[in-house]
């Protein structure tokens, strides 16, 4: 894919190779494809002064010059996003893929509660209905009650329309988290800064763009990193965004939080780029950046107090997590940008004192340069531990099973081994979506919302008592024979399991499994006690399974594996169906050639069980085709 990439830039008259950590992009990054300078400097005047042509006509940009860095961050964002963004010379040039990289991972990390909040086809018909019903004057008794029933549901799900809001703390002269996150995300935003001359170009970014109904710029103060969430401008800003027929509707409601606490919560998320460096030294010698990675080609930008503060990011970063704390119940995801690795380790003990319910940490890779991501909350349903970045998911070994060379089994080849474990799944009652298939290789993506392919014998006690009567269809029993009945060959090359005994495999198995289990059924329990999420978790289906391509060249399977996986993996790091159920295991299963035997990968990509639930299902598999 990189190749491919690289290819496409250098054919479009881009004269910079595609950097290494390219590749680790957000998924939905754009950039990935490095853009064309060729392109750009056709398009933008002010952008072409700064570039040089060589002969063959490529363009070349001095990446050294502060003045092209900003006329190549305001021709991205013109080009790419429509906005017309000012930035003055004397403030910090946004570099846009890493601006993107990171709300883009934030915009993952809402998915995990505001997917509930969209409404779906059913619920926007009958607000149509209802619209037109309460147009029309005669109605009858029933058309009347129904009317009632459907605005009271509205009113029950007056959450799915809420806004998800962010907030950016210190939005700088560009606004550019503000302008991009309404642009690329559809969030809205409260956006905050210290400096005079940073306010007032923003509000000017802003308004050039129309949209200052869906961003609001707002002074803060030196001593208070959250201290704009007090002023009377802030809390009108935020009540006019969820103003409806005269009420202001709570943002949402949430059920590790009181009744109280719920109504009271404020924003989405928070988000910063925290001034960096810790002297003036720092931001010359590019100390900071050698620590951890080879120095930036770019060249440094922005004011002293952009970049600079007492103790560096890390004290910055430490008074956020102290400020957090206070505001626990307003706030439903607090987060942040870290400049150096040294620094992650700190914050992460720094979080670990004040103990959040979750917290995760990820990485931004672009062009040469890699910063971290710090997400936490103190909301008990949202695992913020399941939004992997890229680099994450692709560092992952999957789970492997060596196809048995059986002769019950009719073939030994890819597409007789996929249809075997196909209908084992079906079984299970899990239905596979295939995105690519040949004779070499299968690859098919997997959810479940439930866990069918444990308990076997119980379930299969249950079904014959179900079916009991003499001449009823009976469940085929052997069919649901379960993971726990036989050895486990199943290995995964990252794994200390990896070459263990079989039995010291099963029981490590069994270990999980009880876990597992255990949060299956914390789940269940928690869905009784929340009639809002009602988080069923009875059934299986594929009915918002990714649309994928049925694309049958086979080859560059390769590619186009990685790129399902990750693609997959963050269209909706944890699903949650409409009805509330949440995703427990999210896989891409490979079925390919390897030495000439057929090898069954199994890909973790999301869900509440992980890759324990992924090593079950595995297990099951495994079962299945060794029996007889
Ligand atoms: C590194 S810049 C980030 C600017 C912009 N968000 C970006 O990513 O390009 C940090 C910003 O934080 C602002 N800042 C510093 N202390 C602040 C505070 N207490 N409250 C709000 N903003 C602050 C600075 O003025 C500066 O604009």
């Amino acid at each position: 894919m990189a190749e491919q990439e690289e290819k496409k830039a250098s054919k479009e008259g881009s004269s910079h190779s595609v950097p290494a950590l390219n590749k680790f992009m957000h998924p939905r990054n754009i950039y990935r494809t490095p853009p064309s300078f060729k392109q750009l400097a056709s398009l933008y005047p002010n952008f072409r002064q700064f570039c040089t042509f060589d002969v063959s006509s490529k363009v070349h940009l001095d990446f050294s010059n502060p003045q092209a860095l900003a006329e190549l961050a305001i021709a991205l964002l013109h080009k790419d996003f429509g906005l017309t963004v000012h930035l003055p010379s004397t403030h910090l040039v946004p570099t846009i893929p890493l601006r993107l990289n990171y709300l883009l991972w934030l915009q993952d990390v809402v998915n995990l509660w505001a997917d509930r909040r969209k409404p779906d086809k059913f619920d926007l018909q009958q607000a149509l209905l209802l619209q037109q019903a309460q147009k029309q004057e005669f109605l009858n008794q029933q058309q009347k009650e129904n009317c009632e029933a459907m605005s009271q549901k509205a009113k029950d799900d007056s959450y799915y329309r809420s806004p998800v809001i962010g907030f950016d703390i210190g939005c700088g002269a560009s606004c550019v988290y503000g302008l991009l996150g309404v642009k690329q995300c559809g969030f809205h935003m409260l956006c905050s800064d210290t400096d005079q001359e940073a306010l007032s170009t923003a509000r000017l970014n802003v308004s050039t763009n129309g949209l200052q109904q869906k961003i609001f710029v707002v002074e803060s103060t030196k001593e208070s990193l959250f201290s704009a969430l007090q002023r009377p401008e802030t809390l009108e800003f935020l009540a006019a965004l969820r103003h409806k027929d005269g009420e202001v509707e709570p943002m949402d409601v949430d059920d590790s939080c009181s009744a109280e606490d719920a109504k009271g919560y404020l924003l989405d998320f928070t988000m910063c780029n925290p001034p960096f460096f810790s002297s003036e030294q720092e931001t010359d010698s590019s100390s900071k950046s050698k620590k951890d990675r080879p120095p930036p080609n770019n060249a440094y930008t922005g004011r002293l107090h952009e970049t600079v503060v007492e103790g560096g990011e890390v004290a910055f970063i430490s008074r956020m997590i102290e400020e957090s704390c206070q505001i626990k119940h307003k706030v439903r995801v607090f987060s942040t940008l870290v400049g150096a690795a040294a620094d992650v380790k700190l914050v992460k003990q720094m979080l670990a004192a004040v103990s959040p319910a979750h917290s995760v940490v990820t990485e931004f890779c672009q062009g040469r340069t890699m910063r971290w991501g710090v997400a936490w909350t103190w909301c008990r349903d949202v695992c913020l531990e399941v939004v992997k970045s890229k680099k994450q998911i692709s560092s992952v070994k999957p789970l492997l099973l060596n196809w048995p060379r059986t002769s019950h089994l009719s073939s030994q080849s890819v597409l007789g081994a996929w249809e075997a474990i196909d209908s084992w799944l079906r079984l299970i009652k899990l239905k596979a979506k295939v995105f690519k298939s040949s004779k070499y290789f299968v690859g098919a993506s997997l959810k479940a919302y439930k866990v069918t392919w444990q308990n076997m014998r119980q379930r299969r006690r249950q079904e014959n008592k179900k079916h009991a009567k003499p001449g009823s269809d009976c469940l085929n029993t052997d069919s649901l024979e379960g993971a726990n009945t036989s050895d486990a060959s199943i290995c995964s090359p990252s794994e200390p399991d990896a070459g263990e005994s079989n039995g010291q495999f099963d029981h490590k198995i069994d270990a999980k499994r009880r876990v597992s289990e255990a949060a299956v059924e914390d789940l269940e329990i928690d869905s009784r006690l929340n009639p809002i999420k009602k988080l069923k978790l009875e059934t299986n289906d594929d009915e918002d399974q990714d649309d994928s391509d049925d694309d049958d060249n086979d080859g560059d399977h390769v590619d186009a594996q990685d790129e399902q996986i990750n693609e997959d993996a963050h269209k909706d790091s944890v699903s949650v169906k409409q009805t509330g159920k949440p995703c427990l295991l999210k896989v891409n299963i490979f079925v390919k050639l390897v030495n000439n035997q057929v090898v069954v990968e199994l890909h973790t990509l999301s869900g509440l069980l992980g890759r324990e639930g992924a090593n079950q299902l595995l297990t099951y598999l495994r079962n299945q085709s060794v029996k007889r």
